[in-house]
């Protein structure tokens, strides 16, 4: 199916991701409801227009339950504007979730956190899994990056910094440029980012929706890793189950080393003990 913009109405600005905004639209013959992605690609600089080739050919390649559905694009090359089309996911972002709570001095459940971690690492499985010899790393897992849809389950989005680690080139060349609180010890001492970096990010969101802070939290990068270079953060609350502590200890871990895998993570016992079949 070849989309043109014309086949679609703008409904309403739903947020900004990296390098564009998302509208929510319609497509005006079969009615339903995705969301698309502009892009000003005009003024980008050559090295961030691969990064905009990679985002599309990346979310072309990846087909998961929790990784957001890529449609198509459309390039306007009078406007030099890149229009990603994208699932729609009608429950909005886990910052979103976050802010809430924090608002209304609410906590999230843990029945919830665990189905976010175990739906997260099921989506990251096929991202860090050799897909046409090459591993896809997320490189900026946080709240505001992951969705969701109606029924509650999450979408890994907004690939707009992933790259690409090809047989040949055994790490990313340029460091993380995503959000620094959850930049990972390694990244910290400018060592290559890898699959554990994005196993770190996963930690600290899952940290962060049961404390609705991240674990490592300073008002400068330099107070920040010498923070997270320690690796010690406080306890969840209470009310969360030393099980999930334990998981968290692990998937933060600042020797990389010794920190999980996504493949040890799918077959924990304690992960798939709390990871009720998907309807
Ligand atoms: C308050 N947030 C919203 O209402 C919201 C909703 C209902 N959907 C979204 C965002 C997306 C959405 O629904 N699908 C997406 C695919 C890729 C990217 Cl980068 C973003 C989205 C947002 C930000």
């Amino acid at each position: 199916m070849i989309y043109k913009l014309n086949d679609f109405e703008v409904l309403e600005l739903i947020g900004s991701g990296s390098f564009g905004s998302c509208y929510k639209v319609r497509n005006k013959h079969t009615h339903e409801v995705l969301v698309w992605k502009v892009i000003e690609y005009g003024c980008l600089p050559e090295e961030k227009k691969q990064l905009l080739v990679t985002e599309v050919t990346l979310l072309r390649d990846l087909r998961h339950p929790h990784i957001v559905r890529y449609f198509d694009r459309i390039v306007c090359k009078e406007t030099k504007q890149l229009y990603i089309l994208i699932e729609y996911c009608p429950g909005g972002d886990l910052a979103t979730v976050i802010k809430t709570c924090i608002k209304s001095n609410n906590h999230i459940e843990e029945r919830f956190v665990w189905r976010v971690l175990h739906q997260l690492i099921s989506a990251l499985q096929t991202c860090h899994s050799w897909i046409s010899s090459t591993i896809i790393l997320h490189r900026d897992i946080k709240p505001a990056n992951v969705f969701l849809d109606g029924a509650g389950n999450v979408k890994l989005g907004d690939f707009g910094l992933a790259c690409k680690l090809d047989a040949d080139q055994p790490g990313c060349i340029e460091t993380m440029v995503g959000t620094p609180f959850y930049m990972s010890p390694e990244v910290m001492k400018g060592e290559m980012y890898n699959t554990k970096s994005d196993v770190w990010s996963l930690g600290c969101l899952i940290y962060e929706l049961c404390t609705l802070k991240p674990p490592f939290h300073a008002q400068n990068i330099k107070e920040l890793a010498s923070k997270v270079s320690t690796g010690r953060f406080e306890r969840i609350p209470p009310h969360y189950s030393d099980s999930l502590q334990r998981v968290l200890n692990s998937l933060l871990l600042v020797n990389q080393e010794q920190r999980p895998s996504i493949f040890d993570l799918i077959c924990h016992p304690v992960i798939v003990s709390h990871s009720p079949p998907e309807s």
